[in-house]
């Protein structure tokens, strides 16, 4: 991974963007939604631009940037259509410590900008390390389709109920339980049954009794591409992951990142965690599999392309 994503505070942060043309637009329009305070210079403007001048939104100097503008910013992007003068003041930028984006040269950026899908509080990020931007846009395009824009008030909602289950719900295994309930119940909508669903996932995480255990068994035979797409959900969900062997990485990418890992535990302890309501999964040989299956009829072994 050449590129790691981040989500950068913008409240006290400060831009500088040099050109503003078709491309620095596009970034400004994006760079204009979040708290940064924005400095724009260049001799042309396209008439978005002036828009953004004429609303207060950003500071504009029509003129060519010099090296020594550049200090003072803690961002600065490049988008003069004039290559030299990009790297110039791309080393220049660099020299005085400030991350720098040029957006027709790769080479020269400390960061790059991402296709951004914006939904208040939840943002989904897509690069393709520079590849291949077009296939970035493309397929936010349809991540576009497939998030409501409901989920911006639901992710307010969420924001604002977060101290309350914080204070009232002392464990955070508890907490996690709640918000897995809360989006079960409430999907992505918001309207007037999300506070009902809010309350329903907070009395369950409040009580321990009704938390059901889950153990699913995977045959180190079955490879990533044949696993079915019903056990996504529940991969994300592992309290434990048990394994005497090495999982292949394409498996491991799909598991809970943060789930505990260790050994296989012997038979009586798996039976006490599963009445605790632990979510494990055990990933071993067939002999293995087969013995478990016998000793946990409730287990449920992964099946290629079916559970
Ligand atoms: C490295 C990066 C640097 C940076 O800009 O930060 C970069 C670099 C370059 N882009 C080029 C071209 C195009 N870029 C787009 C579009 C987008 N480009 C964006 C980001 C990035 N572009 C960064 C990498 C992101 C990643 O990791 O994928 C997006 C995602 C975000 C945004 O710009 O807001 C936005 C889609 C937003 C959306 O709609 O969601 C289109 C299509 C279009 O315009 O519709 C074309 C024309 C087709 C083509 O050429 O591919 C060229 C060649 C220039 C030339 O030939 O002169 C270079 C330079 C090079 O590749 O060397
Ligand atoms: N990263 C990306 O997503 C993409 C990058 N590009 C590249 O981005 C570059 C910019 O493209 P466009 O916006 O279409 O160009 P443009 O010609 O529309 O705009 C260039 C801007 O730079 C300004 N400028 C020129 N000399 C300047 C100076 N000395 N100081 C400050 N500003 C100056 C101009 O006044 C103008 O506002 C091109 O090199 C293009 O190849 C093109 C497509 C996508």
């Amino acid at each position: 991974m050449q590129y790691f994503p981040l989500f950068v505070d913008t409240q006290a942060l400060s831009v500088l963007i040099v050109g503003a043309g078709e491309v620095a637009s596009r970034k400004l329009a994006l760079l204009a939604r979040t708290d940064a305070r924005i400095q724009v210079l260049a001799p042309a403007t396209t008439a978005e631009v002036d828009e953004f001048e004429a609303e207060g939104r950003i500071a504009l100097e029509r003129r060519p940037a010099t090296l020594e503008d550049m200090q003072g910013f803690d961002l600065i992007y490049l988008a003069t259509a004039n290559e030299q003068l990009n790297i110039d003041l791309a080393e220049a930028a660099t020299q005085a410590g400030i991350w720098c984006n040029v957006v027709d040269n790769p080479k020269y950026c400390r960061f790059i900008t991402p296709s951004i899908i914006d939904r208040g509080r939840l943002v989904v990020a897509i690069s393709t390390a520079g590849a291949a931007p077009v296939f970035a846009r493309s397929l936010r395009a349809r991540l576009e389709s497939w998030l409501p824009q409901s989920l911006s008030p639901l992710f307010d909602f969420v924001a604002q109920r977060r101290d309350e289950v914080q204070q009232n719900v002392a464990a955070p295994k508890s907490r996690r339980l709640l918000w897995e309930h809360f989006f079960d119940l409430n999907g992505d909508k918001w309207d007037n049954d999300t506070p009902t669903h809010f309350q329903q996932a907070m009395t369950l995480a409040q009580d321990n009794s009704q938390r059901q255990g889950r153990l699913l068994l995977l045959d180190s035979c079955i490879e990533a591409q044949w696993l079915p797409l019903a056990v996504m959900p529940l991969f994300s969900q592992l309290d434990c992951i048990y394994s005497d062997l090495s999982i292949p990485f394409k498996i491991n990418e799909l598991l809970r990142r943060d789930a505990n890992r260790a050994g296989i535990p012997h038979f009586t302890q798996l039976t006490g965690r599963l009445a605790q309501g632990e979510r494990m999964l055990i990933f071993a040989n067939p002999v293995e599999i087969a013995a478990l299956q016998d000793q946990f009829p409730q287990a449920q072994s992964i099946k290629p392309g079916s559970l």
